[in-house]
């Protein structure tokens, strides 16, 4: 998978030069391409906002250089036979439809992710609408909150992403029993020592009987869920 990232702070991504992602990225599974927003604009002062139409606080951030931005990359990546399909444009958004585990499967099996991470009050309407003509575009947030920018809520979703693909994660089936996989809360986890602090590990656990270990590792699933998020729960 190819991911792309524009961004005014390019540096903030430095970090996905560590750990697995950047693991992945050494072995080629994932090619990750930060790019300055700043570098497509063609004045003096590399300007990328500008005051909002119609008034009001703060600024918007101009179409020109995003329009030069995924023109750039568009073109970069109609030219590599290994990327099939047209990109996918997420702009992480508080406007946008609710990021979820489901949400990461499905952006997993796709070939080219962009992302375009907004600041100040955002990004002209007009760009939305423009890179829908070189692919498909995605509004997404991680929640029902507002941050300064997109940036780290692209950090939030290349993760959860990019360990859903294959060979990124050293064992897959560590992917199987978590949280959200079958629309539960994951069971809870120990391990040495047997006893900590006075505290001990739940018997069963310790049994050996894996059919009652399994049992009760689906009633802790049900039992958390309906504590601490029954609207994951059917009606
Ligand atoms: N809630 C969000 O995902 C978000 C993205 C940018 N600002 O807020």
């Amino acid at each position: 998978m190819r991911i792309d990232v524009v961004s005014i702070f390019p540096a903030f991504f430095d970090v996905l030069e560590v750990s697995l992602l950047g693991k992945a990225r050494g072995n080629g599974i994932l090619d990750v391409r930060i790019h300055d927003l700043r570098d497509a604009t063609y004045d003096r002062h590399r300007t990328v906002d500008d005051t909002p139409y119609g008034g009001g606080a703060g600024m918007v951030m101009k179409a020109d250089p995003w329009g030069q931005a995924l023109d750039g990359i568009a073109a970069d990546a109609a030219e590599n036979p290994a990327i099939p399909d047209r990109p996918v444009f997420i702009f992480p958004s508080p406007a946008g439809a609710r990021f979820t585990q489901a949400t990461a499967r499905e952006l997993a099996t796709a070939p080219h992710l962009v992302f375009g991470c907004g600041r100040y009050e955002g990004i002209d309407e007009r760009v939305f609408d423009y890179a829908a003509t070189l692919g498909d575009v995605r509004l997404i947030s991680l929640g029902d909150y507002v941050l300064n920018g997109g940036e780290v809520a692209a950090m939030a979703m290349i993760e959860a992403i990019g360990r859903l693909i294959p060979g990124v994660v050293g064992n897959p089936e560590s992917l199987v029993e978590e949280s959200h996989e079958d629309g539960l809360l994951e069971y809870p986890s120990y391990t040495k020592p047997a006893v900590w602090r006075d505290r001990e590990v739940p018997a069963i656990l310790l049994s050996g009987n894996h059919g009652a270990i399994a049992a009760w590792r689906r009633e802790q699933q049900v039992v958390r869920t309906r504590e601490r998020r029954p609207d994951l729960l059917p009606e």
